[in-house]
């Protein structure tokens, strides 16, 4: 293949951005790395080159368009930067895409106008995805900066699914409806589910569970996503690291008519200072484990007890929404490392077909593998998610359609 063959993904969170440089014509990664605690006195960046040392830089980093300017940096170091002519295209996750946006997009000055206003839906995630694109497009102006949602991957599921039962109107005037997030994710799980057990997608159906920091769970019915846990916003279904999760809408009345709180400052609690924070007042799952295991802390063995018990109704839901499961996929960094909390969620469920292994399920490994029992009906595997690879891929899709 010749000309550009090059991808480089940038993944803007509220305060970090992840990046991956991909050469498509065998998947090599040429570079990776993260920047995070982006507007904090100690900024982090540790970046790692094919097949050299990784770096690591602690120094402030004071918004995010310096956190790209250092990126640029590093990677031209490597004599690979923004400036390569190898570069085919630049990947943007971008978190919400509301109901226009069905599938990975060349960036416009209308489509970011797009994407902005659906800020309001996206509060944590658009604003820094913004930040990216137009970096990233005042660096390489003639590049096609590709867009890829979140939200696409859930664009099939059903009405009666999608739907709130609220009225109408009002729900089509505001666009209230469920979107779903980390489709992305979603979608690459599903798949590489498929790969691992030498079955075909289309004939597979397949419960995953994307636990990082953030957390949703989807249906994939025959590589359709047919359900999810997130809604309006990243802020519905299961418990979070700093999100709470499904609660009653009523709690957010009651905190404002009679708590006295803002809706501004229900918001900041539900998004940024529940979910683990809010129940142990830390929100790394590696730190609730150690704390339930070496302590037997209260607040850390509550927090883990509502986690992994929400996790459990969403499995029982989405075993009857999808009438027969052949397999369940752990993904992100909980799903991906933590032993305690894939057994505890799907433990005493044998009656449904669930058994895991608990030896298959300790074995530490970055490879996608089976953790169930042989005679398990259901398999249970854990499959790490690739969202920076399927983002690349879908970007140079999308720009050489011929490749
Ligand atoms: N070894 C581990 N054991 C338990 N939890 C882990 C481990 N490694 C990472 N995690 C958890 O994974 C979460 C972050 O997941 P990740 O997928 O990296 O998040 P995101 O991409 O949403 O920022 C954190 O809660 C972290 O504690
Ligand atoms: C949509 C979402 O929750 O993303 P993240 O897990 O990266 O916060
Ligand atoms: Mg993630």
């Amino acid at each position: 293949m010749t000309g550009a063959t090059r991808v480089l993904v940038l993944n803007a969170g509220s305060s970090s951005v992840k990046y991956q440089l991909i050469d498509m014509v065998d998947g090599t990664r040429l570079a990776a790395g993260l920047v995070e605690r982006i507007g904090e006195h100690a900024g982090r960046l540790v970046h790692t080159p094919h097949g050299g040392d990784r770096r690591e830089a602690v120094r402030p980093f004071a918004d995010h368009a310096a956190a790209l300017k250092a990126v640029a940096e590093e990677l031209a170091a490597d004599g690979r930067g923004l400036d390569s002519p190898e570069l085919a295209a630049i990947g943007h996750r971008v978190v919400h895409g509301g109901k226009r946006f069905t599938a990975p997009t060349v960036v416009t000055d209308e489509v970011l106008t797009e994407i902005r206003r659906l800020v309001p839906v996206a509060p944590l995630h658009n604003p820094a995805n913004i930040t990216g694109i137009e970096v990233a497009r005042g660096l390489r102006p003639d590049l096609p900066q590709v867009a890829v949602f979140d939200t696409a991957f859930h664009t099939t599921i059903p009405e009666h699914a999608a739907r709130y039962a609220i009225d109408t109107a009002v729900a089509d005037r505001h666009r209230v409806r469920r979107y779903g997030f980390h489709g992305t994710s979603h979608q690459y799980v599903s798949r590489a589910t498929a790969r691992l057990l030498g079955r075909d997608p289309a004939e597979l159906n397949v419960i995953v569970l994307h636990l990082g920091n953030g957390a949703s769970a989807s249906a994939v019915a025959g590589g359709v996503c047919v359900e999810t846990s997130m809604g309006l916003t990243p802020l519905e279904g299961l418990v979070m690291g700093t999100r709470s999760g499904d609660v009653d809408a009523g709690v957010v009345f009651h905190l404002h008519r009679v708590g006295g709180l803002s809706v501004d400052e229900i918001d900041d609690l539900l998004n940024r200072r529940s979910g683990l924070l809010g129940l142990a007042g830390e929100n790394d799952m590696r730190e609730i484990l150690r704390r339930v295991e070496e302590q037997d802390d209260p607040a850390a063995r509550l927090a883990l007890d509502a986690y992994v018990h929400r996790l459990r109704k969403y499995l029982g839901a989405y075993y009857a929404v999808l009438g027969r499961v052949d397999a369940i996929a752990f993904t992100a960094g909980v799903g991906e490392n933590a032993a305690p909390v894939r057994a505890a969620a799907t433990a005493g469920l044998t009656e449904l077909g669930i058994v895991v292994d608990p030896e298959l399920n300790s074995v530490r490994s970055t490879e996608a593998r089976v953790i169930s029992a042989e005679y398990s009906r259901v398999t249970v595997a854990v499959v790490p998610t690739d969202e920076e690879l399927e983002i690349a891929q879908q970007a140079f899709t999308l720009v050489h359609p011929s490749h």
